[in-house]
């Protein structure tokens, strides 16, 4: 099955609402729809820019989507300074991420959190982008596919092969966020293939065949062609450079497959 790619746009802890309104303007303007139909784009703001986003882009009619950058792994209640999927659905939002390294370390959320976190954003029909990804420790112990064969296994469990259907994965290389040293080809396509391999022993080939595996890391419009030339990258989870306009339509455009903007 032909897997639609997929650019992601993770703004982090960057731009306040009214800049959330330019910058979706200006990848609106600068990315013609005709390009939509070849790649989905998402950008993923804080949560206090989500209403701002949505307001745009439902009023002007703009081809892309939205989502959130975590959730809450509760329904509701006692749990202050959290956001649950109920509200992030009740906003229109497409995509939650989960799992993302920075929670996992800054936060200390582990597989089981990560896992609760993913089963409570398809409890709302939000589609989880479940993150994944070695430091470089690990990777220089030439460690890297059995650890994020576990972690990603750590972070499905007890899901069913219906909920794993809906989930999008994202590998990121926590080496290679923010620093410039984005993976090679082959190592982004070396991970990216374990884990099409690990979904289809958690759910089934079929279900393999149709996910869509992101990879995260440095992504730009100079390396994201290279990257989902791959046969098992189908899109990317883009940090720095989907702050920036231009170069985030230009990296969909190539998503797309051309021709450049
Ligand atoms: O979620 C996005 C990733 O952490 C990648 O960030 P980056 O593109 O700035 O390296």
């Amino acid at each position: 099955m032909a897997r639609k790619p997929l650019i992601a746009g993770n703004w982090k802890m960057n731009l306040n609402h009214l800049e959330a309104i330019a910058l979706v303007q200006k990848i609106a303007f600068t990315l013609p729809d005709k390009y939509l139909e070849k790649v989905d784009v998402t950008v993923i703001p804080p949560f206090t820019d989500i209403r701002s986003v949505q307001t745009l882009i439902e009023g002007d009619k703009i081809g892309l989507t939205y989502g959130a950058q975590d959730v809450s792994a509760h329904g509701s209640g006692a749990y202050t300074g959290e956001i649950s999927g109920a509200m992030l659905a009740k906003l229109g939002c497409t995509y939650v991420v989960v799992g993302h390294s920075e929670r996992r370390t800054l936060h200390g959320e582990t597989d089981e959190i990560v896992r609760d976190k993913a089963k409570a954003a398809l409890e709302y029909g939000l589609t989880p982008i479940v993150c994944i990804g070695e430091g470089l420790d690990i990777r220089e112990a030439g460690n890297h596919v059995a650890y994020n064969v576990e972690q990603l296994k750590g972070s499905l469990a007890g899901l069913s092969a219906d909920d794993i259907a809906k989930i999008v994965v994202a590998y990121e290389p926590v080496w290679a966020i923010g620093t410039g040293k984005v993976a090679s080809a082959a190592d982004a396509q070396e991970v990216c293939a374990a884990v099409r391999a690990t979904v289809a022993e958690l759910a089934s080939p079929e279900i393999a065949a149709s996910v869509r595996v992101l990879y995260g890391g440095s992504v730009n419009a100079k390396n994201v062609g290279e990257l989902i030339a791959q046969p098992d990258v189908d899109g990317g989870l883009v940090g720095g450079a989907s702050l920036k306009a231009d170069e985030f339509a230009q990296l969909s455009a190539i998503a797309a497959g051309g021709p450049l903007l």
